[in-house]
Order: structure tokens, then sequence, then C-alpha cells
């Protein structure tokens, strides 16, 4: 590893600042300095990467942070989740503590009316475990897995809101997320929680938020992005790292797919006190996350909430044979009186086809919504909003779409291409986060293949072998048939 990569980029980022001072606690400057940042001015889409032959259009793979983002911003409420929170304790000789109310964690009386007003009746159920060992005494480390939506960033909002003294002015508690997006939200969940108690204060060390070289921060909690905070701890020294007593590293995954995040993290937390609680959380767990979070947390209690698994077995799939991407259309315009007796998503290889595929639908008179890559998170958000609540019936989309949300009122889906990895072989597990559904909605569902040569043909193949589940030709132009299969 380069010793001084974290110099780099931390030289990069600085490089990229914007020398505009914002007031981080007003919408407002929120908003403009998340626009001047982006280069979106007058609201114009300014495509957020390559155009061409750039790395997202050969599939329109996910940007991690992006997908984090656009999942914080459509969720309104718990994901919720049957599958037990498996423990692993540091010792495990001393007793295991869950709550099964917030009362029982005997919170500051202000932090008990925040959660409650936040809509919170009782704990998650990563938070029945995770709370009590973040705010047990002496300070316990901990790393915790669980998807996105199950109440990790409340949970962690609210052990640092616990420990920190507010007669104490000086940041007290040190959270480093992947993107400064990401520490905005985290920000907005901290200050809700925290609104009754208004002592506590809360900085944002993000990118382009100047502050003078020398002063000590009086703000108990500092939100911010490793390079950033790193910058505060060092050169600035806006922030005495040896008096943080709690360390918060989220979205350890994402953080570790980003260039030069992963050594900063670990400068960072070297320069934090052998007794700092360190919590790190991550919505998966590889063996790299597992290697960096073992780093970052020494003697950690472990918390993993497995995901629910998805099936394809209460699915019907079809597959309907075509000769290439025009044919491929006519077969979708005859299916689009069908697909919109209920919800239908569409998926595309690529943004251009996906692009294409909504003009000409459009031109033919179809209503059709388009939700892809090079729409900034915000247009994502507002166009699965609109899907969200039925205002469109269906939706054209690429694998930015197939992965982390969950859009259950969706019965059909149309694999307008068929989803394969870079070897050209079927991808089933992109297949399966597409056309899935948990066991916990049950609901039935139909996918249909679009078929266009022997090669596609040989990937429904592999896909009915991978699932041993039959894959039925549907003839398109028969639409009675079409109707009986499908309603
Ligand atoms: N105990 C609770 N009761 C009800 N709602 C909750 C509770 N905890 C969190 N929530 C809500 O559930 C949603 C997801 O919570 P949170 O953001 O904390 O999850 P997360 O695991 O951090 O997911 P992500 O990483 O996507 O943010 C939020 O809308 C949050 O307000």
């Amino acid at each position: 590893m380069a010793t001084d990569s974290w110099a780099q980029a931390v030289d990069v980022q600085e490089a990229t600042t914007v020398p505009v001072q914002f007031d981080f606690s007003r919408k407002n400057d929120r908003m403009e300095f998340s626009r001047r940042v982006r280069g979106e001015i007058n609201g114009n889409i300014v495509p957020n990467k390559t155009e061409n032959g750039g790395r997202r259009d050969e599939g329109d793979r996910p940007d991690l942070a992006e997908q984090s983002l656009l999942n914080k911003m459509i969720r309104h409420t718990l994901v919720k989740n049957r599958n037990l929170v498996e423990v692993l304790q540091r010792d495990p000789t001393s007793p295991l503590y869950s709550v099964k109310t917030f009362e029982e964690l005997r919170l500051k009386p202000q932090l008990l009316q925040g959660v409650y007003n936040m809509g919170f009746n009782r704990p998650s159920r990563i938070q029945e475990n995770a709370l009590p060992m973040m705010l047990a005494e002496p300070p316990q480390n901990l790393i915790a897995q669980s998807q996105s939506g199950t109440g990790k960033t409340a949970a962690f909002s609210l052990a640092m809101l616990s420990h920190v003294n507010p007669a104490n002015k000086w940041t007290q508690c040190l959270c480093i997320s992947p993107t400064y997006e990401l520490a905005m939200q985290i920000g907005q969940v901290i200050q809700q929680m925290g609104k009754f108690y208004p002592e506590v204060k809360l900085a944002y060390a993000i990118r382009g938020n100047k502050m003078d070289r020398g002063s000590k921060l009086q703000e108990q909690i500092v939100i911010g992005t490793p390079g950033t905070v790193l910058d505060w701890c060092t050169k600035l020294k806006l922030i005495d790292p040896k008096k943080i007593t709690v360390f918060v590293l989220d979205e350890a995954d994402v953080m570790i797919a980003t260039q030069g995040h992963q050594d900063q993290s670990i400068r960072i937390q070297r320069l934090l006190p052998k007794d700092c609680q360190m919590l790190l959380f991550s919505a998966t767990f590889e063996d790299s996350v597992w290697k960096f979070a073992e780093r970052i947390v020494p003697d950690p209690n472990i918390i993993k909430l497995k995901r629910e698994e998805e099936t394809v077995d209460t699915i019907k799939q079809f597959y309907a044979s075509c000769n290439d991407k025009e044919d491929k259309f006519t077969a979708l315009c005859n299916l689009y009186g069908s697909l919109t007796i209920a919800q239908a998503m569409i998926f595309c290889h690529t943004r251009k086809i996906a692009s294409w595929l909504t003009a000409q639908l459009t031109k033919e008179g179809h209503l059709v919504a388009l939700l892809s890559g090079e729409m900034t998170v915000e247009q994502r958000a507002a166009v699965i909003e609109r899907f969200r609540c039925g205002k469109e019936k269906v939706l054209v989309t690429t694998n930015v779409c197939s992965r982390g949300i969950d859009v259950e009122q969706v019965s059909i889906v149309v694999n307008f291409d068929l989803p394969v990895d870079k070897d050209g072989r079927a991808d089933c597990e992109t297949y399966l986060h597409r056309i899935g559904r948990t066991g916990r909605f049950g609901k039935k569902g139909f996918a249909i293949n679009m078929v266009d040569s022997p090669h596609s043909m040989n990937i429904i193949k592999q896909i009915e072998d991978h699932f041993n589940r039959k894959i039925l030709k549907l003839n398109t132009d028969d639409l009675d048939e079409v109707e009986k299969l499908i309603n």
C-alpha cells in the first residue's frame, strides 16, 4: 500500500474545492452547494460520467455511493426483516442485552422526545441489540452489518447524541461517510433526533466548507468525508483527535470502493485515543470489507442481520422469440396493454438502449418513464417516487435500478436485454435481483425475456439450469394468449 496515497487524495480533493462559504444549516445553501459542486447550473442535467465508452455505458453499473444515497432519499420507512440477528460478543461470558423499547435505554429525556417525534415507536431489529452495546459503560466497539433501511444510521446517531457532553465545547464524536451527500443525510438525522437537545451542535467536514487554520471547533459532533476530516484533524488542527470519544465509520463497503478513502480512514483512526469507542457499519460484508473493518475496529462485538432471500419460485417466467432489436420493440408494443394493467419495469443493458426504447415507445403513444444513470440522484428519486405512487405505470431502466430498490408493486419485469456478465454469460445474480421477490411478499410476478439470437437463447437455457425452473415460450402476436397467461 502506498504510504502517502491518502495525502495525494487529499491534494486532489483540495484542488477541486469550491471557494465559497456556505451555511450548511440552511436548506437553500445546502442545495446551492450541491448544485455547484456537481456543476449543475440552472437545473440542466450534466452527465456525471463519461458519455461514450465510459464504465457506465458498458452496462450502466451502479455507483455504490450514488445507489446508497438514492436508497436513503426514497426510503421513508424501516425495511422490516424477519431474519434473526446474529450477535458475536467480544466477551461471550458477559450477558447479552437487547431492548424492546426505547425507554429501557434510559436515554436523556430530550433524546427520547426526539426519537418519538421522528415516529419511532420501538427499536428496529438491529437497534434492539446494537443500541445497548453502543450505550454500554465502559464503551464497547461494534461492527454491524445489515441491509440499507434497517435502522443503522438512526442507531449510531442516537449513540453519538447520547455520548456527548454539551457542556464541553469541543468535538467529541467523529463520523465519517464516503461522500458529502451521504454525510449531509446523516447530519439531517442527527438534527432531527437532536431537535429537543439544541445545546449539541453539529459541523460538516466536507469539501467546500472552508475553515480557517488554528481555531478549534466548538461543535461536539463532526460528520464528514475522510479527506476533509483528516485535514481538519492534522493540517488545520480544528479538531483535537485525542479528545474524540466516539468514532463512527458508516458505509464501510462504499468507503473501500472509493480510491483513497480506506487509507484516509485508517490514518484518522490512528490519531484517536485507544479507549475511543469505534463503530463501523456496512450493508454488505465481503472479505475486503471485513479486513478493513478489523483494522478500524479493535476487539469488536459483531452484529449481523441477514437479508431476506429473494426467490424466483413465485414468478412465472417466459421468453419471447424475436429477430432483432426492432422486432423486440414490436413485441413490446404488443405487450404494452398487458403491462399497464399492473406496473412493469423494462430492463435494458445500456442507458443508450434505454433512451432509444423510451423515445420509440413514446413515439408510438405509450406512456413510459425513464430511469437511467445519466440522471442526477435527485431526478432518479423523483421518478421512483412517481412510479411508487402509481403515477407512472411502465418504467424503462438499466441496472442502476435493479439493486437495492424494492419496488414491491412491480408485477411484470421485461428483460428487453438479458443480464449478462462481462464474458457474455448469463448473470443469474442480476436476473434474480431484477425479477426476484422476498418470500415475505410472496406475491406472484411475471418475467418476460426478449430473445433475439441463438446466443440469447443460450442464456435463457443457462438461467433455466441455474434456477432449475422452466422458462416458457410466449407468443407476443397472440394477444389473447398473453392476456390469459399474464392475468
Ligand atoms: N426504530 C425505528 N422505528 C421506525 N422507523 C425507523 C426506526 N429506525 C429507523 N427508522 C426509519 O427507517 C428508515 C431507515 O433507517 P436508517 O436510515 O437508519 O437505516 P440504515 O440502515 O442506516 O439505511 P441506509 O444505510 O440506507 O440509511 C428511515 O426512514 C428511518 O427514519
